[in-house]
């Protein structure tokens, strides 16, 4: 047993759970008509309400026992100070100062990040500005129309998924393409439609090594060229944003184009930094502060909120109650907006990266289970889809249903069908259907006893099933920030209660060095293959180019 099973909270959760499990969820709102009123919380314009989860008071007070006995109030403070809580990298960890609109300096290492942030914020708004009123042009007088954002992982999951979430605030003069993909169509399909001349090509890459965004851009910087325009061109035409400015300038980047990034952020947590900028360029810089302070009221809650009134940290410690003590392997977010539809996406790099470690931060293997699958979409589709297993699959997937209360596109009903079907699932999944239910639906129907009772039992739906239900006055700048915020502080209360360093990524980097020695050998002729038998025999097809 390790020392974080053995804590006197986590033994005691192992005994609660079988209360709990004994109780069905149904009974306990049967038995306390007031459920609803004690287990929901206001925060930073949202509201949760967490009633429809397996727990009672008890459950709550154990959870935030855990929380205390692992120290996550201690580390939380610790990653707002600016300490090196990344140790494996040996790096502060202050994505917070991102969104930090205070006086005061933050302390990162001997330098004050507070103050670079400023700063770059500046220069972010005049580039910004300066596109909007057309004082920065393309090479030939044209205003742009166009922006290509490459990059990949955190620089671009974030920046695209919150622009599409905010497309209502978009300005209309520009549009932005994603390219992620090494996949030469991803790139080639986008760049098809494009006037190189009314297009700025902004890189995104903390790192500056990306194989897939340094080959992407020195592919657009080719489509650029061949389409006539000059070298000398480059300068108007491509943006950088890197924690590695030399690496930028080597590219050909001009040192007054490329903004900063820093150690101190990690990429699945960058979307408030420059990273952000295409959407600040999508819906103009005044929406992209509007973001910025809704993850600010965020932190300052999840700073200042006792764990049990902390939305963030209920959710992440509710997230692990069934990760650990339910063996619920997975989670999933609904979300009943359109614009949200890319937010499980986000939320799974951000959790899955963070979360998904076999040890601790001694680098002991962990003996319970660590980041659960992060999955979902948007509400209503699931419903005509995965959301049978939802209801009737034998194990316990914990959702997350989020709701605008206001549309951005009133149009008849739309709406009031679209939150009735998001209540009525939480309600569907709480409840269940009984035997007895069941029976009494088929009444009346011409079956014979035994086949009524025969079918019923396929109707039967356990309930039980736990969700939480996330809601907004309307989804905004603000909203969307305190949001987002709110997953990436569920996602850090849970790596602290583990006690693994959720702000490193060793798993993802294996790749990247096999996939250079793989690629090595496909685009060599040697017949050396240094490779297992299964591997090789692809690598020789690939050369071909045939099967056989
Ligand atoms: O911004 P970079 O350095 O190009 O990295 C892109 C992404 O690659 C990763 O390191 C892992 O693939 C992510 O964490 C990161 O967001």
């Amino acid at each position: 047993m390790s020392a974080l099973t053995a804590l006197p909270a986590w033994q005691a959760l192992s005994q609660h759970r079988d209360t709990i499990e004994s109780t069905h969820l149904r009974d306990l709102f049967a038995q306390d008509p007031s459920r609803a009123e004690r287990y929901q919380l206001h925060a930073a314009g949202l509201f949760l309400d967490y009633a429809k989860n397996r727990i009672n008071d008890d459950t709550i007070a154990l959870l935030c026992q855990l929380a205390r006995e692992t120290g996550v109030e201690a580390l939380r403070d610790a990653m707002f100070r600016g300490e090196v809580i990344n140790n494996t990298e040996g790096r502060p960890v202050l994505h917070t100062a991102l969104r930090y609109s205070g006086e005061g300096a933050i302390q990162a290492q001997g330098e004050d990040a507070a103050a670079e942030v400023r700063d770059t914020l500046k220069r972010m708004k005049a580039f910004v500005e300066a596109i909007h009123s057309q004082s920065w042009k393309g090479y030939d007088g044209d205003a742009f129309t166009d922006v290509v954002s490459i990059g990949i992982g955190g620089s671009f999951l974030g920046p695209k998924i919150m622009s599409e979430a905010l497309r209502p605030y978009w300005r209309g003069d520009l549009r932005c393409h994603f390219v992620a993909n090494i996949d030469g169509t991803a790139l080639t399909e986008k760049l098809k439609k494009l006037d190189p001349k009314r297009t700025l090509i902004l890189m995104s890459s903390k790192s500056f090594t990306t194989q897939e965004t340094l080959t992407n851009t020195e592919s657009a910087r080719q489509w650029f060229l061949d389409s006539g325009a000059p070298e000398s061109a480059i300068g108007q035409h491509f943006v950088a944003v890197s924690a590695n400015v030399p690496a930028a300038e080597a590219f050909g980047i001009k040192a007054e184009n490329v903004y900063p990034m820093w150690d101190w952020v990690g990429g699945r947590y960058s979307l408030w930094s420059a990273i952000g900028l295409p959407i600040a360029l999508l819906v103009g810089f005044d929406h992209f502060e509007a973001l910025l302070r809704g993850a600010e009221a965020m932190d300052t809650h999840f700073r200042e909120a006792p764990l049990e009134q902390n939305m963030p940290a209920l959710m992440g410690l509710l997230s692990l109650w069934y990760t650990n003590f339910f063996n619920s392997g997975s989670q999933v977010i609904l979300t009943y907006d359109h614009y949200l539809r890319g937010l499980p996406a986000y939320v799974q790099q951000l959790d899955m990266e963070s979360n998904g470690k076999g040890v601790n931060k001694e680098g002991e293997p962990m003996d319970c289970a660590t980041g659960p699958v992060i999955w979902g979409g948007e509400g209503t589709n699931g419903q005509h889809a995965y959301h049978q297993l939802l209801h009737q699959g034998s194990g316990v997937i914990p959702a997350d249903f989020i709701l605008p209360l206001q549309s951005h596109n009133p149009l008849g009903r739309h709406h009031a069908m679209l939150a009735s079907n998001c209540l009525a699932q939480t309600q569907a999944l709480m409840q269940g259907k009984t035997q007895a239910e069941a029976e009494a639906e088929l009444a009346g129907k011409g079956l014979d006893a035994g086949a009524l009772t025969e079918l019923a039992r396929h109707k039967v739906m356990p309930g039980n099933k736990p969700s939480n239900t996330l809601l907004m006055d309307k989804l905004t700048p603000h909203t969307l920030g305190a949001l987002v915020a709110l997953y990436e502080h569920r996602t850090f209360v849970q790596g602290a209660v583990w006690g693994i360093n959720s702000f490193d990524q060793w798993g993802v980097e294996l790749g990247k060095v096999l996939g250079n020695a793989i690629l090595d050998e496909l685009e060599s002729n040697q017949p050396k293959l240094d490779q297992d038998s299964s591997t090789a025999n692809l690598i020789r097809m690939f050369r071909k180019g045939q099967i056989n």
